[in-house]
């Protein structure tokens, strides 16, 4: 065996998020990437088509912490907000600095942004550079045609074998529902006034 043939690269999973704010949803995708990847970098980032969003620093400092209060036990999973970008082909390009081109990274996405992922800055470039894991969202299970885009994009994909709670960050923002989301994070939204509800809260 040569040099080149032994060296194993780590299999590294980058999932963004919104974290407006992170919930058990974002947390049952990270203890599963945690058991099935070797490193999983994780960040919140702006997303260009979303308006309104609550302040960066907050949404990172909340991820931070529901990364703290996961069960996994490989502690595998870490804050990387230099991969920040409202563009993902930026996060790739950055990612590739830390690690190098030739590491093996799987870019995450829920179910739901299978669709708008042909819609983002040089998509084109971004799904042929990357491979694809796909997180079935309850209520969006990604349809034949929708992968089959996919595929002739030059994609290649992954579905996970996971099922994640039908929970969303937009549900908490609207009505403060207390179980989708963790602890640590509820009372970090409610020292720093983050949601127009918490009078109700
Ligand atoms: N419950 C869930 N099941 C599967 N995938 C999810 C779930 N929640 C979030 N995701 C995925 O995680 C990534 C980040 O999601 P995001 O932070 O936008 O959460 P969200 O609940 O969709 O937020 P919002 O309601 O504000 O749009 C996306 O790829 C999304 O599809
Ligand atoms: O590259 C783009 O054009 C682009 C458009 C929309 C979303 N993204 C990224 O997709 C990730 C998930 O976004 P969200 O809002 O669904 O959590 C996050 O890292 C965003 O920055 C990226």
């Amino acid at each position: 065996m040569t040099d080149h043939q032994s060296f194993h690269s780590s299999s590294i999973a980058l999932f963004g998020t919104s974290a407006d704010p992170p919930t058990q949803g974002h947390k049952t995708i990270l203890e599963w990437l945690s058991y099935h990847y070797d490193q999983v970098a994780v960040w919140a980032a702006d997303n260009p088509l979303k308006s309104q969003q609550t302040p960066l620093k907050h949404r990172m400092k909340m991820l931070e912490l529901m990364i703290a209060s996961l069960n996994t036990s490989k502690h595998n999973v870490q804050l990387y907000s230099e991969l920040s970008s409202p563009r993902s082909i930026e996060t790739v390009e950055k990612a590739e600095d830390i690690w190098g081109e030739n590491a093996a990274f799987t870019f995450v996405i829920g179910s739901d942004l299978v669709t708008q992922i042909s819609r983002w800055y040089a998509s084109q470039e971004l799904l042929q550079r990357v491979n694809l894991l796909i997180i079935p969202r309850p209520g969006y299970p990604p349809t034949e045609k929708e992968l089959k885009i996919l595929e002739e994009m030059g994609t290649t994909y992954q579905v996970a074998d996971l099922n994640a709670p039908p929970v969303s960050s937009t549900a908490y923002r609207e009505n403060g529902k207390t179980d989708v989301v963790d602890d640590s994070v509820r009372s970090y939204i409610q020292e720093q006034n983050l949601y127009s509800w918490k009078t109700i809260n």
